[in-house]
């Protein structure tokens, strides 16, 4: 669904990323992990289409799209979630799903209900999808941190991506909320969406993801099952003083 060929990634003389060759399949869900500053948000910037790579291509069900831009990307059924919140904290969550829907469609974006908007069965179908339902109406300000997690997750979805990439889709939740996103992103997953997702929660890296990659000051340590990659000597040095 997206590969990513040989990516390398230089900025002001500095190399962020080099040499990174991963992919995801339909119905896979790729972990990325690696210390802090090991350029995991810089390759799902590049994937996405935020950044452009120095060096190699990446490849979008099937098509080359290293140079096309995000929205493009979007089109393409590619969808993202943010390490920061993307909510509009005034707008109810039914709101906030209304104009991503909107947003997937081209549509003019408009919160409120009119000609062309979209249906309140899609919002609500999007929020049940995330274990939100009934709660179209509630202020995103008045959300949990988990739920609000929940919502941008339902947004991201809105465009019934093929691809979907998270960037630490639970930091900061409480435990009990990181098993309920565990168990939803578990399902975008089974849908047939191929994800590749950043995280820290190293539990659920490990439990969740069918494959993890291990990013390392820039380079690709290791790729391959969780229980492989743990078990690696320089996973194990690279993490050094903290838990796997
Ligand atoms: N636009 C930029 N210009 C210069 N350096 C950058 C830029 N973006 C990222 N970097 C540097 O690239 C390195 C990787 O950053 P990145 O945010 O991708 O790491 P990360 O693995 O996502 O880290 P974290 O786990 O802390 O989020 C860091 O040293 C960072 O300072």
């Amino acid at each position: 669904m997206i590969t990513a060929e040989a990516v390398g990634w230089r900025v002001g003389g500095a190399q962020i990323l080099e040499d990174i060759s991963l992919t995801v399949g339909a119905g896979e869900l790729l972990g990325i992990i690696g210390p802090n500053g090991a350029g995991k948000s810089s390759f799902v910037n590049i994937l996405s289409g935020v950044t452009r790579p120095s060096s190699g291509r990446i490849v979008l069900q099937g098509r080359e799209v290293t140079r096309a831009s995000a929205t493009r990307r979007a089109r393409m059924g590619l969808s993202r979630s943010f390490q920061t919140s993307a909510l509009f904290d005034g707008l109810s969550a039914g709101e906030n799903v209304r104009l991503a829907v909107q947003a997937a469609g081209g549509a003019v974006l408009s919160p409120f209900r009119g000609a062309g908007s979209a249906a309140t069965e899609v919002i609500d179908s999007l929020l049940t999808r995330v274990r939100m339902p009934g709660r179209a109406r509630t202020l995103a300000r008045d959300l949990s941190h988990g739920d609000r997690r929940k919502l941008e997750l339902a947004m991201a979805l809105a465009s019934d991506p093929a691809v979907l990439l998270l960037d630490e889709p639970m930091a900061g939740v409480s435990a009990e909320d990181v098993d309920g996103l565990t168990e939803i992103i578990g399902e975008v997953r089974d849908s047939g969406v191929a994800v590749a997702m950043v995280e820290h929660h190293m539990h659920v890296v490990l439990g969740l993801a069918d494959r993890v990659a291990v990013l390392h000051h820039g380079q690709l340590l290791a790729v391959g099952a969780p229980t492989d990659v743990t078990g690696d000597e320089r996973v194990q040095q690279a993490y050094l003083g903290e838990a796997l």
